[in-house]
């Protein structure tokens, strides 16, 4: 069944694949433009080495890019011990954030918290990691981030095996049964975006196919397309 109340398909492009020495203007370079009218989030991948074996940045430069642009923020928190700090980000001004189920005994309670702390709550799942165990408690959260390449780097293969999980999420959301957005991250590219679009993505991370050439804001127009002409021919 068709979901009327469904927002359009939403781009975020992942500052991964960024020049982290210029990431105000590489966010810039996303916003609105003559080809497109902007992203709808930026995505911020924040890892520690531990539940990734990458580092990239942290909360000073989430509160950095906070007043360097008014793009709301999609922190994906690949950490370990998210609940010690997750809610911070969202106190800081993350407009959605994303822990992993694996990395929590209770995700309950750092979902709650980082609602209570005026975000929107992301539950994400590595890709071999199975939705069920987690259907019950998806009402905690405002986004399902299902990974299509394992977490930690950016220009991986996309996995498709992973969108068995999308299309049954899909369904319980269309179904009314519950409401939130799902989100899709790892290999999402002008050939891949159209089979994530039909199995019923809402919201889309792309690294190295928004920044991997050098005009980010075509880049996001052409992937906002595909998305949207699969969504009308839903
Ligand atoms: O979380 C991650 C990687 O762990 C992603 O957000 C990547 O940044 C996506 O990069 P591409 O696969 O789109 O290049």
């Amino acid at each position: 069944m068709c979901n009327p109340g469904r927002p359009a398909p939403m781009i975020a492009p992942s500052i991964l694949s960024a020049d982290f020495a210029n990431l105000a203007a590489e966010v810039a370079a996303v916003g609105p433009s003559d080809v497109d009218p902007g992203v709808d989030w930026v995505h911020v991948d924040v890892m520690d080495n531990h539940f990734v074996p990458n580092l990239t940045l942290g909360m000073p430069v989430v509160e950095s890019l906070l007043k360097a642009t008014d793009i709301p923020l999609d922190c994906h928190l690949m950490i370990e011990d998210p609940g010690r700090w997750a809610p911070a980000y969202a106190e800081a001004g993350a407009y959605n954030v994303t822990f992993h189920a694996e990395a929590t005994d209770d995700p309950i309670s750092v979902g709650r918290d980082i609602r209570a702390a005026g975000g929107k709550a992301g539950l994400a799942i590595k890709p071999g990691t199975p939705l069920e165990p987690y259907l019950e408690i998806l009402r905690e959260f405002d986004t399902l981030l299902v990974m299509s390449v394992e977490p930690g780097f950016g220009g991986q293969k996309f996995m498709p095996e992973v969108l068995d999980k999308v299309r049954a999420i899909r369904t319980k959301i269309d179904s009314g049964d519950l409401r939130l957005l799902v989100e899709i991250d790892g290999g999402i590219s002008a050939s891949t975006i159209e089979e994530a679009a039909e199995a019923g993505v809402d919201c889309f991370v792309a690294g190295s196919a928004v920044y991997g050439g050098d005009d980010p804001a075509a880049r996001v127009a052409d992937l906002r397309r595909l998305a949207t002409q699969v969504r009308e021919n839903q």
